[in-house]
């Protein structure tokens, strides 16, 4: 069993004398930098001039200034930027204002696990991984509860790197959840495998199959969204709260008959064939090689599948039925 961490199991007095420069603003940025000021550890928050979100951090009550500045002035730095903006910004702007035992973070292995970034030997650097989306972290803590995180130590310059990682965790609420201990390695690989094959790429993909499927076949749009998407959250919620089993004990016989028969035919040999290639796609560097030369050439796939999935039809009946469900935030 992987050993876990909890509150009782970590001192955040660790971080109280220190500063912590969060870089970014979006998803990640905005969860950690409040999360962190509503545990009592001093924020702030570093963008570039021009940022979307520089008036929103003074709304939310935090300071913001350049990265250049929030380096100087901080002694954790959590890189919350996109990934593939991190090694830019590190190169030009992090590095040159780092100081003999600082600390550098991520939320996530990429750069560093794919040499993208390579940090000065005289600082520490770990990783606070949280195991769900930003505004999903924010939400919980506000909740009084947590989403769980993944955390790593890549150099411990100060002999105090992981016991600061797990206050830097407890900070944005991971620890009543759990935190557990991986390698930069372990979460980048794990983490690309899961959004691409399952969370992100399987599941939409899953959804609208569904979804075409029952329109092709003549079916009401309103009722195929209901069944393969409003309803899959309805599902997963209860394999959330108590796996395979809570949703199986809930579901009729007559579904889980059902899902016994026929959820190998769609998930079949073939798919968990593919699977393995795509995890070793991303094990060897493939997958990041393509996404870092798409960046390079400012993401035309990238761009183009963005924009063919807002004409699929599951957008626009989803929009005008969520609209009805004054409880959902669009
Ligand atoms: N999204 C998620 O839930 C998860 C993300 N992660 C990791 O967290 C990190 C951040 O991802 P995510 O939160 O999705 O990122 P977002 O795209 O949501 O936010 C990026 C933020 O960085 C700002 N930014 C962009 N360029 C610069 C720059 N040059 N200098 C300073 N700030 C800049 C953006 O500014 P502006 O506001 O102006 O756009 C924005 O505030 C990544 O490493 C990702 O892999 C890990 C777990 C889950
Ligand atoms: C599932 C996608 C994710 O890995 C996440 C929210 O955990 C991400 O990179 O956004
Ligand atoms: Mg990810
Ligand atoms: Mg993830």
């Amino acid at each position: 069993m992987a050993k876990m961490y909890y509150e009782k199991d970590v001192n955040l007095g660790i971080l109280k004398d220190k500063k912590v420069a969060i870089l970014g603003y979006g998803s990640q940025g905005h969860a950690h930098a409040l999360n962190l000021k509503d545990s009592g550890i001093d924020v702030v928050v570093g963008l570039y001039e021009g940022s979307k979100s520089w008036d929103k951090v003074i709304e939310d009550g935090l300071s913001v200034m350049s990265v250049e500045d929030a380096v100087r002035e901080s002694d954790v730095i959590m890189m919350l930027i996109p990934d593939t903006k991190q090694k830019r910004v590190f190169d030009e702007k992090v590095k040159p204002n780092l100081k003999e035992g600082d600390v550098l973070a991520f939320a996530h292995g990429f750069n560093i696990h794919f040499n993208q970034i390579i940090p000065p030997k005289n600082i520490d650097v770990f990783m606070v991984a949280p195991k769900g989306p930003g505004h999903l972290v924010r939400r919980v803590y506000k909740e009084g509860k947590g989403v769980p995180a993944l955390f790593a130590v890549y150099q411990d310059y100060t002999s105090k790197a992981k016991e600061l990682s797990l206050a830097y965790a407890s900070g944005i609420g991971a620890t009543r959840a759990g935190v557990l201990e991986t390698t930069f390695k372990e979460e980048t690989e794990t983490d690309l495998f899961g959004e691409q094959a399952v969370l992100c790429g399987g599941v939409t993909e899953l959804i609208k199959a569904g979804f075409d499927t029952l329109v092709k076949a003549g079916y009401q749009k309103e009722v195929a969204y209901f069944e393969c998407l409003h309803e899959m959250k309805l599902i997963v919620d209860l394999l959330y709260e108590g796996g395979f089993e809570k949703m199986r004990d809930s579901i009729s016989d007559t579904a889980e008959y059902g899902d016994y028969m026929v959820g190998r035919r769609i998930i079949n040999e073939d798919t968990r064939k593919e699977m393995e290639n795509i995890l070793e796609e991303i094990q060897n560097g493939k997958f990041a090689k393509d996404w870092i030369m798409e960046n390079e050439i400012n993401r035309p796939v990238f761009n183009s599948f963005r924009n063919n999935e807002l004409n699929h039809p599951i957008v626009e009946v989803g929009k005008k039925l969520r609209k009805m469900m004054s409880w959902i935030n669009d």
